[in-house]
């Protein structure tokens, strides 16, 4: 018995079984984010790059003066500031809080591996670090207000479709994976809890 004989699908419904395969196809596509959304997240990852960057020029110079890795007095300051310039820019505190905690974390485990790593080595002391008060804290104070503006668009995002799913797979491309990635993952976690999936 011919193929012809035992499916007898008309040569015009092939067209229409194709359109429909098609029409399911795209209905199984993970919701995208809109492109103006994908850059306001593509941003903030670059910034979180940015910040992790500096971590360690911060271990360079503890490492040489032997301050420890852990500086409340600072985290203090600078989340007085995160909290002035949260309210002004219409970012939830508690959120914007959190956030920066988790930078904090991040930048430390940073610190602390590389320490860690030095000692192992048996590392002495760096001819010429970087200034800590000088030249490393004003980076990072220049990057936190940008920080904030970037929380206020990812407030604003949201709840749109996808766009925790997005930011996920961009943190892979655009945050360094250092240290198997703990503190890009540490630093991205406050905005996975925020950004719908
Ligand atoms: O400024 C420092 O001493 C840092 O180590 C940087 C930093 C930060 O990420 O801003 C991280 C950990 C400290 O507890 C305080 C601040």
């Amino acid at each position: 018995m011919s193929l012809r004989k035992t499916l007898p699908i008309h040569p015009g419904r092939w067209l229409a079984i194709a359109l429909a395969l098609l029409l399911a196809g795209c209905q199984m596509q993970p919701p995208e984010p809109p492109d103006e959304d994908k850059a306001a997240i593509d941003r903030m990852l670059g910034l979180l790059d940015e910040r992790l960057d500096v971590a360690p020029l911060v271990a360079q110079s503890k490492w040489n003066s032997g301050a420890p890795i852990e500086a409340p007095e600072r985290e203090a300051q600078i989340l007085d500031q995160v909290a002035e310039d949260a309210e002004a820019a219409g970012v939830d505190e508690d959120f914007a809080r959190r956030f920066f905690e988790k930078q904090f974390e991040a930048s430390k485990q940073i610190q602390r591996r590389l320490h860690h790593q030095w000692l192992q080595e048996g590392r002495s002391t760096f001819a010429d670090p970087p200034d800590l008060a000088e030249e490393v804290r004003p980076v990072l104070d220049r990057l936190t207000p940008q920080l904030i503006d970037s929380l206020a668009d990812i407030q604003r995002i949201a709840a749109v479709e996808g766009s925790g799913r997005y930011l996920e797979r961009r943190a892979a491309e655009l945050v360094q994976d250092d240290f198997d990635g703990e503190p890009r993952n540490v630093s991205i976690q406050p905005l996975l809890e925020r950004l719908a999936r």
